[in-house]
């Protein structure tokens, strides 16, 4: 009991630091205290009262938290729903992955990590590769977006020839943005970068994987899955907590996972060793949507842009 006043009357100088309002009660505290001994004792058990209920609930929320962290091994949001960012990038070491393979000097990655950026490609712009989703509907123009309906052919993207003609300029632009982007974050020459395959389109939802090609949140290492791949990127166009629930993208560290948290327009890209480990948590609801664009240094397995059929 001593014990808990004297913590509630430290707590109650630091509070006072905090802000009038609390240091007007402690004030009030501190009166009491020196007042009859009966007004005294309420004062103090009322203190111990609030600093042990204050205890609890501190210790239930770490509780929360720790079971959380431990339940889904997420410790930080590299890039979260709602934010814009500009230009994020974390450095890692670089793994001994690409020892294994023939080196590319001014594309092989000397220096590893990862970045986010939705300053690269517009949100509206996704809206042209969300309509490659079987989504649209080519003799209406009606594409589902969300909870809403955008008219395409009032954007005059209505028709099948339209949209390949679109493609082959916005899905190359879209590409070579991209492909700067890494260049530039990495030090290399984008012209030594060439586009590799798998380069896809992924469209997720809660529904249960029917082969294990389907099973899309096993932790991975993109080099030692695909690899040709030495430069990862994720276009996302649909927006977590939004569009779906589940689904984001996970780097698995020792001790401290980071997550982003797609976003349309957001691109996210990393070297593809495995400095760079990752998995993307299963979906619980609605549908998630992205482009896996690849990189590779060995001209070789480069391929050329990706065409509409
Ligand atoms: O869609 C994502 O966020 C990641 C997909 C992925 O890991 C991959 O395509 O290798
Ligand atoms: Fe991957």
């Amino acid at each position: 009991m001593a014990l808990t006043s004297a913590l509630a009357s430290s707590l109650c100088g630091l509070r006072a630091l905090g802000n009038s309002f609390t240091s007007r009660r402690c004030a009030n505290s501190f009166a009491r205290r020196n007042a009859g001994p009966r007004e005294a004792r309420g004062g103090r058990l009322w203190a111990a009262c609030f600093v042990s209920a204050a205890l609890v609930a501190a210790a239930g929320a770490f509780l929360a938290w720790s079971s959380r962290s431990a339940e889904d091994g997420v410790a930080e949001v590299l890039a979260g729903r709602g934010e814009t960012l500009l230009d994020k990038f974390v450095e890692v070491p670089c793994s001994g992955d690409y020892d294994g393979y023939r080196r590319f000097e001014g594309c092989t990655p000397r220096r590893c990590g990862r970045g986010v950026s939705d300053a690269v490609i517009t949100r509206e712009e996704t809206l042209f590769f969300l309509s490659q989703a079987s989504i649209l509907d080519l003799h209406s123009g009606a594409l589902s977006l969300g909870k809403q309906f955008v008219n395409l052919y009032r954007w005059g993207l209505g028709t099948v020839p339209t949209l390949s003609l679109l493609c082959s300029v916005l899905c190359s632009d879209v590409r070579h943005r991209i492909q700067q982007k890494i260049a530039e974050t990495f030090g290399i020459s984008s012209s030594s970068m060439y586009l590799t395959k798998p380069t896809f389109f992924s469209r997720i939802n809660s529904t249960e994987a029917k082969t294990t090609h389907d099973e899309y949140w096993h932790p991975h290492i993109d080099k030692v899955t695909y690899g040709s791949f030495d430069y990862t990127s994720l276009l996302y166009l649909s927006d977590y907590a939004e569009d779906f629930g589940g689904g984001r993208f996970v780097f698995m560290d020792a001790g401290s996972n980071k997550t982003i948290e797609p976003q349309a327009g957001r691109v996210s890209f990393f070297t593809s060793g495995s400095e760079n480990l990752h998995r993307v948590e299963k979906v619980q609801w609605g549908t998630r949507y992205a482009i896996t664009i690849s990189f590779t240094c060995n001209p070789d397995h480069g391929i050329g842009d990706p065409i509409l059929m």
